[in-house]
Parts: C-alpha cells; sequence; structure tokens
C-alpha cells in the first residue's frame, strides 16, 4: 500500500517509520523539507509540496501541530486540495477540532459533491490518536476515526501497523471531540499529579514514596495510580521533560476541549484551572517540553505564597 505522509513532527516521524518498517511505500512532506532526509534514510520518497505527495498516493495522512497547521496545508499554493480528487482520501490524524475537522471534510465534500458533475472529488477522515511517541513507534496508538466509513476501512491495514485499537465513531467531528474529551481527562489529571507531588514535599513527605505507593508495579496499579503517573513520575523528579508530547499542545487541547464544553453548556473548572496551570507553564518558557513540564509551574506558584 503507498501513502502519503504529511507532518515529521514527535508523532509523524514516528508514524511514517513505522509504516515504511512494515512495508508501506511512503512519500513524505515537512514544512521544514529538511526532515524529510532521515525518512529518505528509511525508504522514503519526497513530494516538494502537499499537492505533489496528494497527486503521488492515492491516500494521504497528515499529523499536524494544531488547527491552522491542518488547514494551511488543506487549503491555498500548493495545498492537498489541488489535487484531491476522485478516488483519493485525506486522513488528518492531528488534534484539532470539531470544527477544523467539518471545514476541512465540507470542503472535500464541497468537491465531492461537484464530483457527480465533473467526476472529481475527494474523500476525508480524522482519526486523531491517543497514545504518545513510544507508542507510535512501537504501533501502539489508538485511533479515534470518524468520517467517511469506506476510507476507514481502506485504511485499517495502515491503522493496524500504527495502532493496537481503533474505533469508528461516526461522523467527521466526533472523533476531535472524543480526543479532545480525553486529553482534556489526562491534562486534569497530570495537574492533580504535580500538586500532589509539589504538597508531598512541600509536607516533608518523599515524592519517590509518594509515586511508589500510587504505582505498586510488583501489585499491579493502585487504584489512583495510572500508566502516566507511572511512566512520567520518575522523569518528572528527575526534572527530566524531555518532550514526548509537548505541553504546548496539551494547552492547545485543553483549550479546544474547554471551548467545546462552552458549546455544549457545561463548566468544567477543574480543567479551566489545568488550563491555567499549562499557560503558566508556557510562559516559563517550557511550551517545547514535555507537557509533564507543567509540574514546574506548580511548584513555582506554590513558591509565590
Ligand atoms: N506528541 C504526542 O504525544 C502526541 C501528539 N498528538 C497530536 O499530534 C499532532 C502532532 O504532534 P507532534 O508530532 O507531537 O508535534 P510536533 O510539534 O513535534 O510537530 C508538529 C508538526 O506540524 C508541522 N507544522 C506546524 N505548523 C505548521 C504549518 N503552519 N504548516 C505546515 N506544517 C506545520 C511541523 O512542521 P515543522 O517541522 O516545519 O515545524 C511538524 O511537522 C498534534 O496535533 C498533537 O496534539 C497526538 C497524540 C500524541
Ligand atoms: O495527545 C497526546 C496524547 C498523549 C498520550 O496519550 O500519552
Amino acid at each position: 500500500m503507498e501513502v502519503g505522509f504529511l507532518g515529521l513532527g514527535i508523532m509523524g516521524k514516528a508514524m511514517a517509520v513505522n509504516l515504511l518498517r512494515n512495508g508501506f511505500k511512503v512519500t513524505v512532506w515537512n514544512r521544514t523539507l529538511s526532515k524529510c532526509e532521515e525518512l529518505v534514510e528509511h525508504g522514503a520518497s519526497v513530494g516538494e509540496t502537499p499537492a505533489a505527495v496528494v497527486k503521488k498516493c492515492k491516500y494521504t495522512i497528515a499529523m499536524l501541530s494544531d488547527p491552522p497547521a491542518a488547514i494551511s496545508v488543506v487549503f491555498g499554493k500548493d495545498s492537498v486540495l489541488e489535487q484531491l480528487c476522485e478516488g483519493k482520501g485525506y486522513i488528518d490524524m492531528s488534534t484539532v477540532d470539531a470544527d477544523t475537522s467539518s471545514k476541512i471534510s465540507k470542503v472535500a465534500q464541497a468537491t465531492a459533491v461537484s464530483t457527480a458533475i465533473t467526476e472529481v472529488g475527494g474523500r476525508f477522515l480524522e482519526a486523531p490518536v491517543s497514545g504518545s511517541k513510544k507508542p507510535a513507534e512501537d504501533g501502539q496508538l489508538i485511533i479515534l476515526a470518524a468520517g467517511d466509513k469506506a476510507l476507514y476501512e481502506e485504511m485499517l491495514p495502515a491503522f493496524s501497523v500504527l495502532g493496537k485499537k481503533d474505533f469508528f465513531l461516526g461522523e467527521v467531528g466526533n472523533g476531535a471531540k472524543m480526543k479532545l474529551i480525553v486529553n482534556m481527562i489526562m491534562g486534569s489529571t497530570m495537574n492533580a499529579f504535580s500538586e500532589g507531588l509539589a504538597l508531598a514535599g512541600r509536607t516533608g513527605l518523599s515524592p519517590e514514596t509518594l509515586i511508589e505507593m500510587l504505582v505498586k508495579e510488583e501489585e499491579g496499579l493502585g487504584a489512583v495510580g495510572n500508566p502516566m503517573i507511572m511512566m512520567k513520575g520518575p522523569t518528572m523528579l528527575k526534572s527530566n521533560y524531555s518532550p514526548a508530547f509537548p505541553l504546548k499542545h496539551q494547552q492547545k487541547d485543553m483549550r479546544l476541549a474547554l471551548a467545546l464544553g462552552e458549546e455544549n453548556g457545561l463548566a468544567m473548572p477543574v480543567a479551566a484551572a489545568a488550563n491555567e496551570a499549562f499557560i503558566r507553564a508556557k510562559s516559563l518558557g517550557l511550551g517545547d517540553q514535555d507537557f509533564s513540564a507543567v509540574y514546574e509551574a506548580v511548584k513555582a506558584e506554590g513558591l509565590k505564597q
């Protein structure tokens, strides 16, 4: 199977390499084109523009930072839409809001409407993922797909390489919403955990012992422990925030989840407070660090009192 891949950041690079390792032919593009070189070493071809990739490939996957990035590769000069035509599929795996996905989808469908007249039109699937850098490298992502069901089924060979589980959630927007809800829970949990670590330290208790109590590896997880605490806790105590999931993206997801809450008349004060902490962390220059670096903002805030 031949696929195009747009966006070779932390996730895109790992996912594209994984596809190549599993026998897929992959044509890559990245805004900073030099990042394609490493993929060429793994056997990828390079497309000079998103349009060139879509022209070459029946299926094109995108893994881009945020809504403006997702929009910019689809619209405008040398973009996806220039070459998206009947039979071709566009699969956006970035974490964006439902409006962004719908905007991309509607234009794809608008082109598809003209299909009846001009025999030209593309298909769209949103497919954001849960799981970070390591699961992306290991093909252990969880894929939250929604949109064109036939395209979803055609993508299953690729999804089975990229992920350990996939869901089809119906109409476009549902994948984006589900992903934002999951990340809203994750961001709030990370803040609660950071406050717990900071409070343990402040009261003279050992944060290491707290983690040990939360996550007893030899006995399985305690009721409050979870894989995130098990994975991130020890590195947080070493102030190691080498980015797997950049904090700026977690804050973007909190912001988009809060907007989703507002659209649906749901106040989410816990998520709102967590969002503020991520904003504080960004203002401390931690945006490109792992999202667990919010611990530093929690500790710094505490120092003010
Ligand atoms: N990291 C993680 O653990 C996970 C991330 N996600 C989501 O996946 C997406 C990608 O994340 P991740 O790989 O970590 O992010 P990175 O910041 O590592 O990569 C972002 C990618 O988007 C590209 N990009 C940014 N702005 C534009 C633009 N205006 N036009 C074109 N390309 C652009 C970057 O290109 P360039 O190299 O030129 O800057 C890069 O390829 C995000 O939506 C994120 O929320 C989802 C699950 C897990
Ligand atoms: O969007 C990022 C999610 C990271 C994770 O699920 O570990």
